[in-house]
């Protein structure tokens, strides 16, 4: 009887598996609703196990895996993507089954060399070239920087599956339900795009070329390395990911602000009145210091205007705003309004700082630029309504 892997179809079996222990992705993102770490076998003629977990939960990995192979042998070991969250349970595999043959491309195979000195027992694959199964194939296409320079995707062409790897995945655990009809998809959508802004958004111009390259395929089900597997509607997760990939954004406005005092927070609070006065519904405040910068990038993201406030700090924006600022850096965020404010009480610099972040990026700067001495008087605050003012009139000659 199996227990623990889940068998999908008359071939596919999920043996992936649940990580509720790590606080951080990546040592960075919160997991407070955990996160899986997917992998699939197929057994045919031959058998391929597609992808392995984080070595912390190799032991369920393995439990899952054996049942699932039984007394058969793994021919293959196909490696989407080398982060360690799905390759480091490689060479525990290669223990249990030393026949097995590892089948990446030319940059797989290098990193399997530098990060655990493997060089045999290799089977390296080209862009479009097909492994045999027997009556099942995959066929490899390469999606570069879709996570990392080596990242593929694999398609199984009888049944119509993509092995994505990254792309289309999305953090949450899967709490039992591992297919997109059996859960709650609000939540998971949610998940989905946190992961999407925090891990892949970066990479957003590689994923609408991946998106363009596997259009023609005929795809029934999609299976990523994380989150929900979609077999009822995969056209969801592919529009979703086209969708963020492309920048396309919703009305509404991100407010954060570092405040220690409260000053800047009151701006904060000033400017988001007047965008509700001027008949904007999505209006968020963030204090930074609160909210860790993996969910305001992903709420950034939904969202078409954000609008950065800091107190001053050591001459420059308060730390924890500068964190803020980097993330958003790095993510080379487009087609998004921004707005900047601060306070300061005797040199400033945080203002100053935010607005050459804001004109360095693809953002479209919305004036005024507002700074405020030591706390907001009627002039700041008569600014301050103007920013609101302008932001809201900007979004709203969008409807
Ligand atoms: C630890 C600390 C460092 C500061 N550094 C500067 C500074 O370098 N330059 C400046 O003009 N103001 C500086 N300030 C003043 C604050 O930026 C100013 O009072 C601001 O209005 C505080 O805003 P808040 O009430 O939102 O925290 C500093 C204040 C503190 C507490």
């Amino acid at each position: 009887m199996k227990l623990l892997s889940v068998k999908m179809n008359d071939f596919l079996y999920y043996v992936g598996v649940n990580d509720r222990d790590t606080h951080l992705f990546e040592n960075i993102w919160p997991l407070e609703n955990g996160v899986s770490y997917n992998s699939y076998l197929i057994v045919a003629e031959k058998t391929a196990l597609l992808d392995t977990v984080k070595i912390t939960k190799v032991s369920d990995f393995t439990t899952k895996l054996r049942e699932a192979i039984g007394d058969r042998d793994l021919d293959y070991l196909v490696v989407h993507h080398m982060e360690p969250d799905h390759s480091g349970s490689i060479e525990t595999i290669r223990e249990l089954y030393p026949n097995v043959k590892i089948v990446g491309n030319k940059k797989t195979i290098e990193f399997l060399n530098e990060f655990y000195g493997i060089t045999d027992n290799l089977v390296e694959i080209k862009d479009g070239e097909s492994l045999d199964l027997g009556s099942r194939k995959l066929t490899f296409y390469t999606t570069p920087m879709v996570h990392w320079p080596e990242s593929m995707v694999s398609y199984e062409e009888y049944s119509k599956t993509l092995f994505s790897q990254d792309a289309f995945g999305g953090f949450g655990a899967l709490d039992g339900t591992i297919f997109d009809d059996e859960i709650n998809l609000d939540f998971y959508h949610s998940e989905t795009r946190r992961y999407y802004s925090n891990i892949v958004g970066k990479f957003s111009k590689s994923v609408q070329f991946a998106l363009k390259k596997l259009s023609p395929l005929d795809i029934k089900m999609v299976c990523p390395v994380h989150g929900p597997i979609w077999r009822a509607n995969p056209g969801k997760i592919i529009e979703l990911y086209d969708k963020w990939s492309s920048y396309q954004v919703e009305e509404g406005v991100i407010i954060c602000y570092g405040s220690m005092y409260g000053n800047t927070q009151t701006m904060a609070e000033v400017i988001a009145r007047e965008l509700a006065e001027q008949g904007i519904k999505n209006i968020k405040i963030f204090d930074v210091s609160k909210t860790h910068h993996s969910y305001i990038l992903s709420e950034i993201w939904k969202y078409k205007a954000v609008i950065l406030g800091s107190c001053t700090y050591n001459n420059d924006m308060f730390p924890v705003m500068s964190n803020l600022v980097n993330t958003l850096r790095m993510n080379k965020i487009e087609n998004h309004l921004i707005g900047v404010f601060g306070s300061y009480s005797w040199s400033g610099g945080a203002v100053k700082s935010l607005k050459e972040f804001a004109e360095d990026g693809k953002y479209e700067l919305i004036e005024p630029v507002v700074e405020a001495k030591c706390t907001a008087k009627e002039a700041d605050i008569e600014e301050l309504k103007k920013l609101a003012k302008n932001i809201a009139d900007k979004l709203k000659a969008d409807r």
